[in-house]
């Protein structure tokens, strides 16, 4: 029987062998990745022996459509019980309307953690000469910064009662006819989010980490986030990692914990990318970042990730891309990113051998020539397929995975 997803008392999750796991399938081309994308899980899953009960909850266009809440209290219920879920992208309309569901999610949850790894996959067409040398991992914090939406609109109430207190209290001069946003950035947030980059990189045998921040002319956020992060460093790790001022940038044999200003990381990322390993960063750097990184690696067709509390347990795994309305509906664009966060969720559960499946699949289907539109544009001779085509590509090469195992 299938049974819900718990956190054991030694913070480690306790998996059966069949589980429940809620799903969103997504506004706009959620209708075309999810279906491709759960035809590759469940191959994956049947040629392991697990199982999975999907259990479908409601969010954004087709919540409203159908129950006149865009995220109904039964969802976050639901994802509160189970723990691990997967869910396609939700629309959030530009400069007014309702806030992002997607960022709700994250902070009714607590989701401190947004894991976004980058890597290229072999026959993927990419912009830069050396794509094989990108191996990414950026942990951006999820719940702080402008991104939590504090803001005022122009012309409102709040905004001339903000002005009035901002010049009694602070001198600072706002104009009439300015919004105003404000950005909450706080040690307990940082530090969370740069100790589970650190046991992330000290786990996987990374060589370093790197606080990206524009802490020069934001010094009291993102220039705090830096200063906690080399904090954390020698109150928490000091006998397996050392931040590069304690070092001289020679860590021996500890991990190493540097930083660079993100305007600089962004141009070293593309020159440099070597130097680049396990990256920490605040909210809308990361947002910025995971984009221009994916395009580095064919684009954000195949660019995965996961929001997580490792505290709690809970995790909601998500493509990193939005939800292209302009191709909803018409079975066309790339799958491979809700593919790669369903990967990271088998990988959150333990469940590597249904996690390796996928990834060697996936692999071996690009590596054929058989892509979306996305990559057959940039690619001469590849195979153009549909997303349910794309889907269903990889399911029957994880189907046929033993004949090339021998097994
Ligand atoms: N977590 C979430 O749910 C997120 C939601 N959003 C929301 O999505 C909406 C649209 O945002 P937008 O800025 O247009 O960004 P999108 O990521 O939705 O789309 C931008 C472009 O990226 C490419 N793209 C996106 N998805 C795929 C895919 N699966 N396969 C191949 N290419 C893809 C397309 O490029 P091309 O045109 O070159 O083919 C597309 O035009 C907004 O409401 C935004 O708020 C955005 C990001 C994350
Ligand atoms: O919530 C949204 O609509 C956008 C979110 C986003 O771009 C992201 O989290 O990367
Ligand atoms: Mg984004």
């Amino acid at each position: 029987m299938a049974t819900p997803v718990r956190m054991g008392a030694d913070g480690r999750l306790i998996v059966g062998d069949e589980v429940i796991i809620p799903y969103i399938e997504g506004d706009g081309t959620g209708v075309d990745i999810w279906p491709a994308a759960r035809t590759v899980f469940d191959a994956a899953l049947a040629a392991h022996g697990r199982r999975v009960e999907w259990r479908e909850v409601l969010a954004g266009e087709k919540a409203f459509r159908e129950t006149g809440s865009w995220l109904p209290d039964e969802t976050l219920s639901v994802f509160r019980e189970y723990l691990v879920g997967i869910k396609g992208p939700l629309t959030t309309p530009v400069g007014g309307g309702i806030r992002s569901l997607n960022v709700a999610l994250r902070q009714l949850l607590d989701l401190y953690v947004c894991l976004r790894p980058v890597r290229w996959f072999e026959g993927v067409p990419s912009p830069v000469r050396h794509p094989e040398w990108v191996d990414m991992v950026i942990f951006r914090e999820n719940t702080e910064d402008v991104y939590a939406g504090l803001e005022v609109q122009a012309g409102s109430e709040e905004a001339r009662a903000l002005r009035e207190f901002l010049a009694e209290r602070f001198g600072w001069e706002l104009g009439a006819d300015a919004g105003i946003g404000i950005k909450p950035v706080s040690a307990h947030g940082s530090k969370r989010l740069i100790r589970a980059a650190i046991r992330y990189a000290l786990d996987h045998h990374r060589r370093s980490v790197t606080l990206v921040h524009k802490g020069n002319i934001q010094k009291f956020t993102e220039g705090a986030f830096r200063a906690w992060g080399y904090e954390l460093v020698r109150e928490e790790f000091a006998d397996v990692a050392v931040g590069w001022d304690d070092c001289g940038g020679d860590p021996g044999d500890k991990l190493l914990v540097k930083d660079a200003i993100a305007d600089n990381a962004f141009q070293q990322v593309l020159t440099r990318p070597r130097d680049y390993d396990v990256i920490a960063t605040t909210n809308l750097n990361g947002d910025y970042l995971s984009d221009a990184l994916a395009a580095q690696v064919g684009g954000i067709g195949i660019a995965p990730g996961g929001n997580i509390n490792y505290v709690t347990g809970h995790g909601i795994f998500e493509a990193t891309h939005g939800t292209a309305p302009k191709y909803a509906g018409k079975d066309m664009v790339n799958p491979g990113s809700v593919i790669l966060s369903g990967v990271l969720m088998f990988e959150y559960l333990g469940w590597n051998d249904v996690a390796d499946a996928i990834v060697d699949a996936l692999e071996r289907t690009i590596a054929e020539g058989i892509v979306t539109y996305d990559f057959a544009r940039l690619r001469d001779g590849a195979t153009k397929v549909s997303t349910s085509e794309f889907g269903h590509a990889v399911a029957e090469r994880i189907r046929r995975g033993d004949e090339k195992t021998g097994g």
